[in-house]
């Protein structure tokens, strides 16, 4: 419960005055709806449907309505009776139908509030973070597992309408007959305690729900993102088998679930006919209670008595949400311990004077075997220069840039822009001045325009050219059906996989970063489109900061640094000459292999 409480007291500061309001509101509506069936017997005794007016005179209240309604004129007093009960009615509908509208407003409110609090908190974590977290995770948390905190929500409202209805209930029922109350809410509380087992069951089913959703959209998002994987290797059947499984057992956790659920019911409704029953017989034999009496008792309690089933009923729909609560809790706290020191946006971006340092640094990647990714680095790299990484796969290039860039945190040693420290007094704008180009460029589902104007919303048409020109890819897109606002698909499936280096490389440098890093952004080009993205490189040389990883060295004949590594390490450092001249180094020997000389 523990987890449930801390969105009441989020739902309290959210929702505030309105939502004590909104409890007014309830109260005052459950009076009049129990005012309204009080007064119906009398109303009764007036049309002459029940005996005389003289037995209901000893009801509570009823006296001085009977009193009131005997100072109006013989004729009008059946027309003063059923208007009021006509506006009593009035009132409480009006009321009802404001309270409704302003209940959903909190409760929709409060779930727009919550989407957002937890995006918020997603967005503002670290890298590491999402290293070792599944995006599916990302996608079952703000869909399924949000859907039910909110369901959750709505219950502990809605709960708490019953609650209060029913206490003002419980008050009418008290001032008519003490002894039968006391005799029903006996009764109801044993009932509630037999049902406790029914409570641990919806526990462990809502547990469930949020294991097997979870894995539904685990299993979703790997096959589709893996699809072609999937159906190029014919392994369709398999993972129809996978999800026929998993749909089955959706399914049986689901159907158990309303089993218990329709059990409590079970219990409430015969327990409900052997209550009425013995009720009937208590007031009749025992209490004598009068006819009228007793049929408003009757029908108070043939009110009452459901909504202590459904208090059962959402409570274990409450219980069974509680996982949910659980996992959203969980995921707050772990962002914010994530949390990284840079704000979501608006940083000024700086301008690199002397260069970044690397200083003894070293890495390990949580959730690894524990072994270095990174370690004694020692790296000066002089602003406006363009450095070049290389080495063999897993070497530890990509774990390097990440650390160049701000994304990951060296776990000893320093980075250091311009001499100071790279932290929270300067991440932000480090980062804002920084483009990146990954191995693998993402574009959004959108036009290579909307695309562009993502990373500068105030490029203009020039600005986007030049830099489609700089990428080589001016040509291409000027040849697109419909050039610039041409749509280019989910992740940009419609371009070839050069096209999209390209595209992502032009959007890097339409921002005009101080630092711009390549991540083998070049791998997917043909020799002329990578010849012509060299020299673009080459002209922007002492215009900025460039650090490329590059798996082709003809790419990188130009770089005024290049350094080589192996196992974590920088294991060569200098010029491109200088490296390629000592013949026993890797770099030699990465030479020999891809000009052919060593094969
Ligand atoms: N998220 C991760 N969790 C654990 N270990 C990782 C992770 N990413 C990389 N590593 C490990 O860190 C080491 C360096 O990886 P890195 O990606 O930096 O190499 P790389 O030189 O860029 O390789 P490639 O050229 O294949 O991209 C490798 O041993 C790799 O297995």
């Amino acid at each position: 419960m523990p987890h449930v409480i801390i969105y009441l007291k989020k739902l309290q500061a959210f929702a505030g005055a309105k939502l004590y309001l909104n409890l007014v509101g309830m109260v005052v509506i459950s009076l009049l709806e129990s005012v309204s069936l009080y007064i119906l017997i009398p109303m009764l005794g007036f049309i002459g449907l029940l005996s005389a007016a003289s037995s209901y005179g000893s009801m509570p209240f009823i006296a001085d309505l009977e009193r009131a309604v005997k100072a109006v004129p013989d004729n009008y007093q059946l027309t003063v009776i059923l208007a009021f009960y006509v506006a009593l009615i009035m009132g409480q509908a009006l009321l009802q139908r404001f309270q409704t509208v302003q209940n959903m407003r909190i409760q929709q409110g409060f779930s727009g509030y919550l989407r957002l609090e937890i995006y918020q908190a997603i967005m503002r974590a670290g890298w590491s973070f999402f290293l070792r977290k599944r995006k599916a995770d990302f996608n079952h948390m703000m869909t399924q597992e949000l859907a039910r905190v909110n369901q959750g929500v709505y219950l502990i409202l809605s709960m708490t309408t019953s609650l209060v209805f029913t206490g003002i209930q419980i008050v009418f029922a008290f001032a008519l007959s003490y002894q039968l109350t006391l005799f029903v809410l006996a009764f109801g509380l044993g009932l509630a305690l037999f049902s406790r087992k029914f409570l641990r069951g919806a526990k462990k089913y809502g547990a469930r729900i949020s294991e097997l959703s979870q894995s539904y959209m685990r299993g979703l998002t790997e096959h589709f993102n893996g699809i072609k994987d999937i159906k190029s290797n014919r392994l369709e059947a398999q993972h129809l088998d996978w999800f026929r499984s998993l749909s089955d057992r959706m399914e049986t956790n689901m159907v158990q679930f309303t089993k218990l659920q329709a059990t409590t019911q079970l219990f409430y409704k015969i327990a409900a006919a052997v209550l009425i029953a013995g009720f009937v017989f208590l007031s009749y034999r025992v209490f004598q209670v009068q006819g009228e009496y007793l049929l408003l008792i009757v029908l108070i309690f043939m009110r009452l008595w459901p909504r202590f089933s459904s208090l059962q009923a959402n409570w274990e729909q409450l219980v069974s949400t509680i996982p949910a609560f659980k996992a959203i809790n969980e995921l707050m706290r772990e962002c914010e311990a994530a949390r990284e020191d840079v704000a979501a946006a608006g940083a000024e971006r700086i301008r690199i004077q002397d260069g970044i340092e690397c200083r003894n640094l070293a890495f390990r990647y949580e959730g690894g075997d524990g072994t270095y990714a990174l370690s004694g680095i020692n790296l000066q790299i002089p602003a406006n220069s363009m450095m070049a990484i290389v080495g063999k796969s897993g070497a530890g290039k990509s774990t390097l840039i990440d650390i160049l860039i701000g994304m990951l945190k060296p776990e000893q040693g320093e980075l250091l822009i311009d001499g100071k420290p790279l932290g929270p007094g300067n991440l932000a704008a480090f980062r804002s001045s920084v483009s990146y180009v990954p191995q693998d460029p993402f574009l959004f589902h959108a036009s290579i325009r909307e695309n562009m104007l993502q990373v500068k919303p105030d490029a203009t048409e020039a600005d986007l050219w030049e830099a489609l020109e700089f990428s080589a890819s001016a040509d291409f897109v000027r040849k697109l059906p419909q050039g610039l606002d041409t749509l280019i698909g989910d992740r940009g499936i419609r371009l070839s996989g050069g096209e999209r280096q390209r595209i992502v490389l032009a959007r890097a440098v339409l921002r005009k970063p101080a630092v711009l890093v390549l991540d083998e952004a070049t791998s997917a080009l043909d020799n002329e489109n990578e010849a012509h993205i060299k020299e673009s490189l080459d002209r922007l040389k002492g215009s900025l900061t460039v650090i490329v990883i590059a798996h082709r060295l003809s790419t990188i004949r130009n770089a005024d640094q290049v350094i080589v590594m192996e196992n974590g390490r920088i294991i060569q450092q200098g010029g491109y000459n200088q490296l390629s001249k000592e013949t026993k180094g890797t770099f030699s020997q990465l030479l020999a292999y891809q000009s052919g000389s060593a094969l």
